[in-house]
């Protein structure tokens, strides 16, 4: 493992997601998990401009408490997939050596039907088959309402796939929509109960409240400020916080970002059948030759073999967080876990380190990411900043704008009158997150998952080995670190001691 290197951030397909507001009602107080402010609605019929749809019951309570709503199909089946292919292809799709199979990696993928080559373009979907936030609405009533409040993309979008769910048949994307899963799998997905069970050692868990909670807040906000104002536009039978769990759900695990088109992020049906491969180094795009959206093979494939994508080079925290899988232990090479340091409350200096950080937009504490391959120079700044000592004031300055990666020349600063204390410090930290890990991991052997049904087992069982498998991945990152650190505080304990001893020697040659 490398040490301390220049940390290019998480590299994202997405572009980060951010609520209208920040939702002013904190996570608990939201009616999340138990939804317990959905009612059970009953037939009714939504008026939009032409049509009039009749609208059933939006969501089905599953045994284990979860909501699903009725639209899309079960991910481990092939429902509806057929009939997705058959309206592509008679929608403008051009002939695939693809096809939507059952796959041993990820449920459905897409697999090679011919030989494939390597450097080869493939999918071409043209932009006609691509949901945007340009896209036309089948009710474009309610699309003139959200632009009128210029309401950000992925609101927009979210609330653009349930009109289209709702309208069914009379949707264009109906067959699309029917072949989307009914409960993507994802962290927002997850109860409350079961991020604190399974994830209490992972910063994961936080973020996962975070977007549950950013969720929540969007559709709050939306439904005060736009929905409550033209219920018969948005009838809260059809826009309640189930569907908008669903269609954010399925916005996080299959929205891509365009750069070729704009930078527009993108449903992109067809191309979003594909799983994601650590191994693999190829994204979709928007081609201007071709006009539609590819990608390009990194790779050779034969008849009968999956083909992937990358979703971008993610952590598997992250890959759990979006789309609900973790990547077998030691094949991701983007694989991070994050750190969590804090400034020290009895520190002599607190409040002038504190102000400091405030000053680079950071607080008392902040998370960096531990890499497989090493630690970034800011997460070392900010331990620097943590132990350094109030003879060391003119460098906090310093120390702070590199923790807050605002250095432009990305120089490798380095203390090393504090060197010791500040990989110790780090050390100290990894020692008791891996503590932490341990534990977790030691306990879910005999872990009580607590359920009264067979269905409710099974979910509880796939929940804990996701989480068994993040953390198995994560503890071996902060191994490697703890490796790292031992051996760099055994050379610099070492060559001091030899310093010493080579000092005395000097001190005894001239007594
Ligand atoms: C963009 S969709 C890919 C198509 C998806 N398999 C389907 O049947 O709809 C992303 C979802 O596919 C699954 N997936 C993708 N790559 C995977 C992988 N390497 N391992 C397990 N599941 C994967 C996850 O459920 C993820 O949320």
């Amino acid at each position: 493992m490398a040490e301390a290197t220049s940390t290019n951030s998480h590299t994202s397909l997405l572009p980060p997601f951010t609520p209208l507001r920040k939702p002013n009602r904190p996570f608990l107080a939201v009616c999340y998990p138990s939804f317990s402010m959905k009612k059970r609605y009953y037939l009714r019929m939504v008026r939009c401009s032409s049509s009039s749809v009749s609208m059933g019951d939006t969501t089905t309570k599953t045994k284990n408490g979860t909501q699903i709503v009725p639209w899309g199909c079960n991910i481990d089946s092939l429902e509806n997939a057929e009939a997705l292919q058959n309206w592509l292809y008679l929608s403008g799709l051009p002939s695939q050596k693809m096809a939507i199979q059952k796959v041993e990696v990820g449920e459905r993928g897409l697999v090679a039907l011919k030989n494939v080559r390597k450097g080869e373009k493939l999918l071409f979907v043209p932009p006609s088959l691509v949901i945007t936030a340009d896209s036309e609405w089948s009710c474009p009533e309610a699309g003139e309402v959200l632009k009128r409040y210029f309401v950000p993309d992925w609101p927009l979008l979210a609330t653009y796939l349930i009109s289209e769910a709702s309208l069914q048949q009379s949707s264009r994307w109906c067959n699309y929509i029917s072949a989307l899963p009914r409960q993507p799998y994802s962290l927002l997905y997850w109860t409350r109960e079961e991020l604190d069970r399974y994830l209490e050692a992972s910063q994961i868990r936080e973020r996962a409240v975070e977007r549950i909670t950013n969720v929540i807040g969007t559709y709050n906000d939306l439904r005060l400020r736009i929905f409550s104002k033209y219920p018969h536009l948005f009838p809260e039978e059809v826009y309640n916080l189930d569907t908008f769990m669903w269609s954010f759900g399925i916005l996080f695990s299959r929205l891509v970002r365009l750069p070729l088109m704009d930078g527009k992020v993108a449903l992109v049906p067809w191309a979003d059948m594909m799983n994601h491969s650590c191994e693999v180094d190829t994204f979709l795009d928007y081609d201007k030759s071709s006009l539609g959206v590819v990608f390009t093979t990194d790779r050779s494939y034969q008849p009968g073999e999956q083909v992937f994508i990358s979703y971008g080079k993610k952590s598997n925290g992250e890959l759990l967080l979006s789309y609900g899988f973790v990547p077998k232990e030691g094949t991701n090479p983007s694989d991070s876990v994050e750190l969590s340091l804090s400034l020290n409350k009895s520190d002599k200096c607190y409040e002038e380190k504190l102000e400091v950080l405030r000053k680079h937009g950071l607080s008392a504490s902040a998370c960096f990411p531990l890499r497989v391959t090493g630690w970034p120079l800011e997460l070392m700044a900010f331990a620097y900043l943590v132990v350094s000592p109030p003879s060391m004031s003119k460098q906090f300055e310093e120390m702070a704008a590199t923790a807050a990666n605002k250095i432009k020349s990305k120089k490798d600063i380095r203390y090393p009158e504090i060197e010791e204390q500040t990989l110790q410090f780090i050390l100290e930290i990894c020692e008791s997150s891996i503590s932490k890990y341990t534990k977790f991991l030691q306990a879910s052997g005999s872990m009580d998952l607590d359920v009264t049904s067979p269905k409710q087992l099974n979910r509880r069982l796939f929940l804990k080995q996701l989480a068994v498998d993040l953390c198995n991945s994560e503890r071996r990152i902060l191994f490697r670190a703890q490796n790292v650190l031992r051996r760099r505080l055994r050379d610099i304990r070492s060559g001091e001691l030899r310093a010493l001893k080579f000092f005395s020697g000097l001190r005894n040659l001239f007594k």
